[in-house]
């Protein structure tokens, strides 16, 4: 098994008498900023006027621009939208930086030759394996989410203990923490996020509840059994894994699990998946991305009004605004762009 990191393979001793500028306060800027807080880590915030800024400012923040933040710093932790951090950081973070050590939850500017760093500065990255706000809520639960880190250039000799200082502060060393290259945390991530656990995972969803629907079963009825189960169901993998979730489950459910799982998710599925995984490794799916966003999104634009309009989204507020119980990290969060 491959070495796993916890909480006493590091100290948070690396932090003392030092600023960590958090550029960014969306999903990840603000479960980085605050666990770090919690963890008595001097954090300072990078951004733009706006929403964000007025957030981080209320939770407590000294917020500056991002070149000012970047100049007070000893390290840079970069959270901005992907998309969007070639140019601050060309425009704002560059002509600020001295020997900062450069940080980044995402390996993809790094890796596709978007972002060039200074030979002067440390450059790795502390990606967490989970959402920012769950980052977030994990933390104040005394729990965590696992993370993945990489170094891509040690100038000080200490870029891999601040990478661990780091995750033990966000408070990802309570779930284990494992090395990895900027090459390979980018093409997993792209690839997890396309395939499975967003694109995949809606596409069967929606599936299945159009199956249903189509046929004539109530959309209500649909959406229990298609969407809303599917967390109770995760949830059992994500604490017992699959032998967990089937101990939990009818032997009759098992049965169809084994029998039917298969022809829903063939060969074919597998195919595609190995292209979309060479379409990321080839640099493909990074250029449609890069150049989807100089030409303003008309595509993912189109895509996400007409993903919103879906019956199953309007069934699903209905039915969860007559359940308070479950949380949601839109209510609490408006920041971001809510692109990821
Ligand atoms: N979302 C997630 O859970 C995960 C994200 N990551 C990585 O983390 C990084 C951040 O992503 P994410 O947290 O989703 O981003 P979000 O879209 O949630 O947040 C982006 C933040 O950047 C600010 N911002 C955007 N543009 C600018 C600008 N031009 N100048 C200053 N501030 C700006 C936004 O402020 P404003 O309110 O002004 O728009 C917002 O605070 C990415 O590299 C991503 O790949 C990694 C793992 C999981
Ligand atoms: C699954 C999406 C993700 O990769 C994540 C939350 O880890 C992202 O980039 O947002």
């Amino acid at each position: 098994m491959a070495k796993m990191y916890y909480n006493g393979d590091a100290s948070l001793g690396y932090f003392e008498g030092k600023t960590v500028a958090v550029i960014g306060y969306g999903s990840q800027g603000h479960a980085h900023a605050l666990n770090m807080k919690d963890s008595g880590v001097n954090v300072i915030i990078g951004l733009r006027q706006g929403k964000s800024w007025d957030k981080a400012a209320e939770d407590g923040f000294d917020v500056y621009s991002v070149g000012e933040a970047t100049a007070k710093a000893d390290v840079v932790m970069i959270l901005l939208p992907d998309e969007q951090q070639t140019k601050v950081y060309n425009e704002e973070i560059k002509p600020n930086l001295t020997s900062q050590a450069l940080m980044f939850a995402h390996g993809f500017n790094i890796h596709f030759s978007q972002i060039v760093p200074p030979s002067s500065s440390d450059v790795l990255l502390v990606a967490p394996k989970g959402p920012g706000h769950l980052v977030r809520r994990t933390f104040e639960q005394e729990a965590g989410v696992p993370a993945l880190f990489a170094i891509y250039q040690d100038v000080t000799g200490e870029a891999r203990e601040l990478a661990l200082a780091y995750a033990k502060a966000i408070g990802a060393l309570r779930a284990g923490a494992l090395e990895t290259t900027f090459k390979e945390e980018t093409e997993t991530d792209l690839f997890g996020e396309q395939a499975v656990l967003c694109g995949g995972l809606t596409a069967l969803v929606k599936a299945g509840f159009e199956t249903l629907v189509e046929a004539g079963y109530q959309p209500e009825l649909a959406y229990f059994e298609c969407l809303h189960e599917l967390k109770l169901i995760v949830d059992l993998m994500y604490e017992d894994g699959m032998a967990g979730m089937r101990y939990s489950i009818s032997d009759t459910a098992q049965w169809g699990d084994f029998v039917t799982g298969p022809r829903i998710v063939t060969e074919d599925v597998k195919k595609e998946m190995k292209a979309v995984l060479t379409d990321i490794q080839e640099g493909k799916f990074a250029k449609g991305w890069i150049l989807e966003n100089q030409a303003n999104r008309p595509v993912f634009n189109a895509i996400n009004a007409r993903e919103s309009e879906h019956l199953i989204e309007t069934v699903g507020k209905e039915l969860r605004s007559m359940m308070p119980f479950v949380k949601s990290s839109r209510k609490k969060e408006v920041v971001g762009s809510g692109q990821k």
